[in-house]
């Protein structure tokens, strides 16, 4: 699209009421020789730079645009703006001191100078001074306001209304635009190469939210309607929901780690030391590690099965799926697939640990030793066929495990995601997983043998670390193959179609009082 027609979709933009175009100035300017499509070109490519560096003077016929405010995220926009090809006024409550931080050809300004001609302004402030600018009301009357605020998790919290429409109640005579809160100022400087590329943009004007999308564009970001300001909340949500995904799944991780760190420590190293008197703290950065990790991972992959299996527990015994699940499960289940990357992660660690396991020097001095003594006691031939096989098949299992979950991980990625139809990535996510967590759970069960029924191995009458791992994914695995049984396979099918177990609906009229509760029956 030529610059030209967004230059005249700008100045045309007006509000039911106001007659004048929006872009008052901008109108008789003529016609820039600038096309749009030149800026589907590299971005870089874009800035016209001086001989001092500073940028130069955009064409005569850029379209204006305003910014409220002169920190951070105002100087970024102002810069990727200059360098869309569009000459920005900023507003600030002190031009004089904030002028030298901005590109050359930014004219900064008062905030009533700023806002006079340009159709489209930026506020780049904090929510608690949105107030400070009702003092504008007027000259904005009829412009387009685009809100690039970012709530803290707290304010997000605080407030039910989001910043947006907060802003459209403060401004009625404008049209506000929910846009950029997504992307950080330093993204907008740095160009659309680094980082996330989509702005999400909402507003109740179609009209407003396509020039902003041009805009978008033109920036070289990619628009995302995400419908009227109504979503604004959710617009505002999303950089916020962002790492609390990974935040709980990491302290889990973490929390997991420290504790089985700290049970083998005591097992062996701590033990060793206080009853036989031997040094075996040479065990702590790859032998106790190398018995935390697998633990860790084998607990997190069970921990992202046993929800799924809690809640068809749940919808069994209520006979419905129509009711909500308690909130911590509902979380649980969204954030299974954080977990299960985590678990991914610990066991490809495992993984590369045992590989290095005979690579030690401890390793071979106890081989060493191992054979002098045989030797010494006039033995030629070590062979117990029954620890053979079981460490063949233990690795066996533990190879075809972690390739199962791999498979789980690769398929985790958006584009391969996206190139599976939702059957295809159901099995591999749901039924392949669960082959995974099986595989491993013979792989630890052929590890430790017999050596739970062995009081030798009992340390500081602690049992051994992987008897304490079986518990939730043999809780997991049983209760799978409970609900393969006839009678509550098809219950839960008949209850994941629809079906109820009290054939009653009940509902309420939104005035009445619970007292008056009607049953109706269907
Ligand atoms: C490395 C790795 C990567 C992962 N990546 C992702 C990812 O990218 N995205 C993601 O969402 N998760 C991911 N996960 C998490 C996990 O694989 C998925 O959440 C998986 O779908 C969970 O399977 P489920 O069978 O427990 O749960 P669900 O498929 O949700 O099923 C819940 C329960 O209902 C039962 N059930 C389901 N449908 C029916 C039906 N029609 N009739 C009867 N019973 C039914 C199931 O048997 C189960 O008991 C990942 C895990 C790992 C280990
Ligand atoms: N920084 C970032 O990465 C991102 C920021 N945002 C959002 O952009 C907005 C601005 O953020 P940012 O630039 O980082 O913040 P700064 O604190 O750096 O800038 C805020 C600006 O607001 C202006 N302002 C106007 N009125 C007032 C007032 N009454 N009191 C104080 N300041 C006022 C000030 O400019 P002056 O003194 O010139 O008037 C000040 O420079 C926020 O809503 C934020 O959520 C959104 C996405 C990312
Ligand atoms: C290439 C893949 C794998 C290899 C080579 C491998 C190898 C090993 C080895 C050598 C041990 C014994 C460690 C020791 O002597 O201290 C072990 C134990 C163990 N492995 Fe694996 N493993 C693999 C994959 C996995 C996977 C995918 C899981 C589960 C998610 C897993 C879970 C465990 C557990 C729980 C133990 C017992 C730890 C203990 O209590 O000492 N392993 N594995
Ligand atoms: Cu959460
Ligand atoms: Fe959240």
């Amino acid at each position: 699209m030529p610059v030209g027609d967004l230059r005249e979709a700008m100045a045309q933009f007006t509000l039911q009421g106001t007659r004048e175009p929006l872009i008052g100035q901008m109108s008789h300017l003529s016609v820039g020789t600038r096309v749009l499509g030149e800026m589907d070109k590299p971005l870089i490519s874009r800035h016209r730079v001086d001989s001092d560096g500073s940028l130069a003077e955009p064409p005569s016929g850029a379209p204006k645009v305003g910014i409220l405010g002169s920190g951070d995220f105002a100087r970024s926009l102002a810069t990727r703006l200059v360098g869309s090809g569009f000459s920005v006024v900023v507003g600030s409550r002190n031009p004089k001191r904030t002028a030298g931080l901005f590109p050359s050809s930014t004219q900064v300004t008062f905030q009533e100078e700023a806002v006079r001609s340009p159709g489209v302004i930026f506020v780049a402030v904090f929510r608690e001074h949105y107030s400070s600018l009702c003092g504008l009301s007027d000259q904005l009357a009829g412009k387009i306001l685009v809100d690039v605020s970012n709530p803290t998790e707290q304010e997000h919290l605080q407030h039910r209304e989001s910043n947006a429409e907060y802003l459209a109640s403060l401004f009625p005579t404008c049209t506000v635009v929910k846009a950029f809160n997504v992307i950080s100022a330093w993204t907008l400087q740095a160009g659309p190469r680094d980082g996330n590329r989509q702005v999400p943009i909402c507003s109740d004007q179609p009209e407003a939210k396509r020039i902003i999308s041009e805009m978008v564009h033109a920036m070289g970001f990619m628009p995302l309607d995400m419908g009227s300001l109504a979503s604004a909340r959710e617009v505002e949500a999303m950089p916020l929901c962002l790492l609390p995904a990974w935040k709980v799944p990491a302290l889990l991780a973490l929390g997991l780690f420290v504790c089985f760190f700290a049970y083998n420590f005591i097992r062996d190293v701590l033990q060793p030391y206080v009853q036989e008197g031997k040094n075996k703290f040479y065990k702590l950065p790859v032998s106790v590690v190398n018995t935390t990790l697998p633990c860790v991972a084998y607990v997190l992959l069970s921990l992202v099965y046993l929800p799924g299996v809690l809640a068809a527990a749940l919808q069994l015994q209520r006979g419905t799926k129509y009711r909500r699940f308690p909130d911590w499960l509902d979380h649980w289940l969204q954030h299974r697939k954080q977990i299960g990357l985590l678990s991914f992660f610990c066991a490809t660690l495992h993984a590369l640990y045992s590989f290095c396991l005979p690579l030690r020097r401890s390793h071979r001095y106890d081989l060493v030793n191992l054979a002098v003594k045989q030797v010494l006691t006039n033995k030629s031939h070590i062979w117990v066929e029954e620890e053979v096989w079981r460490m063949e098949i233990y690795l066996s299992l533990g190879v075809l495990a972690l390739g199962t979950l791999s498979l789980l991980a690769v398929t985790s990625l958006p584009s391969i995601a996206n190139s599976l139809n939702w059957r295809e990535f159901s099995f591999v996510q749901s039924t392949l997983g669960f082959v995974a967590l099986v595989l491993s759970t013979l792989h630890t069960l052929t590890y430790g043998w017999t050596r739970a029924f062995e009081e030798s191995r009992y340390k500081f009458y602690l049992p051994p670390t992987f008897t304490l791992t079986l518990l939730v994914p043999c809780v997991v695995i049983l209760a799978k193959g409970l609900f393969l049984l006839r009678c509550f396979r098809l219950r839960l099918a008949k209850i994941r179609r629809g079906w109820e177990k009290d054939s009653a609906v009940k509902f309420m009229l939104p005035n009445d009082s619970i007292l008056t509760e009607k049953t109706s029956h269907v």
